[in-house]
């Protein structure tokens, strides 16, 4: 028998409105002159596939191909509009950079509110605070207003105690860019550790010789529909026809 499944993307389809106005004067102008005040935008299509516990997934894909929306919806920070997205276990990752950060607290607080909202009780942050202080490295900062971090410091915040929550499934969008090379290091150590450890990754990135040191599975989309779905090499190779 196989690996269970730890998720399941299931003929799911993703609309946007596109607002053209942002004024009720706007909106009369465009009014009278007949056009229309919003667009309805598909960013997925019957996208279909599931993911074996385990299992290291990049997600490929020109801009705007729908990579960041079906990682969102797996996060369960977005509903599709049709079809189904089901997780098993605790999600963990990083969507955004400083997405999850309140800006008004300090990194030392936004340990424990990030931690506590990716699942962990207040003991059990404890215990983990150390490491995840010490995995962030952002020294006097830990008590500075995360409003006034820089970008590699969200990240480094934000990844520490994303990695320290234990995560079942660990999605992680673009945002390795912004870290310095020793902190990117850091972080992709850390993800392989992870996958060793049997934890389930699904992995965002342009970066395409990364991922493909990190994954065995390769999906790509285009125009927010699943075109390949295969061995890494060959989702890299269908991804580069298509440049
Ligand atoms: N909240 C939103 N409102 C309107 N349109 C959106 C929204 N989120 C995403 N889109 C649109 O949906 C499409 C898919 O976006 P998405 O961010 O998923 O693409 P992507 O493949 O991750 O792109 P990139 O490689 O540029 O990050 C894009 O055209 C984007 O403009």
């Amino acid at each position: 028998m196989g690996a269970p499944t730890a998720v399941v993307v299931d003929d799911v389809h993703k609309h946007f409105r596109l607002r053209h106005t942002h004024s009720l004067k706007e909106s009369l102008v465009w009014l009278a002159q007949r056009r229309r005040l919003r667009d309805e935008f598909t960013a997925l299509s019957g996208v279909g596939f599931e993911v074996s516990q385990g299992e290291a997934v990049a997600l490929l894909g020109h801009n705007g191909s729908g990579k960041s929306t079906l990682l969102k919806l797996m996060a369960g920070v977005m509903a599709p509009d049709e079809g189904r997205v089901g997780v098993r276990g605790r999600v963990a990752g990083l969507l955004e950079v400083g997405a999850g950060l309140h800006p008004d607290l300090t990194g030392r607080e936004n340990i424990f509110l990030n931690a506590a909202i990716l699942g962990l009780e207040e003991d059990e942050i404890r215990a983990r605070f150390d490491d995840i202080v010490a995995f962030a490295d952002i020294g006097p900062f830990l008590d500075a207003q995360v409003r006034f971090y820089s970008s590699g410091m969200f990240l480094r915040l934000a990844f520490a105690v994303a990695v320290h929550t234990d995560p079942d499934v660990f999605l992680v969008d673009e945002i390795l860019a912004v870290g310095d090379e020793p902190f990117r290091r850091k972080c992709l150590e850390r993800i392989r550790l992870l996958s060793a450890q049997g934890r389930t990754l699904v992995i965002v990135s342009h970066d395409v010789d990364l991922v493909a040191g990190l994954c065995s599975r390769g999906i790509v989309l285009a125009g927010g529909r699943l075109v390949h779905d295969g061995a890494i090499d060959e989702a890299v190779t269908t991804l580069r026809a298509s440049w």
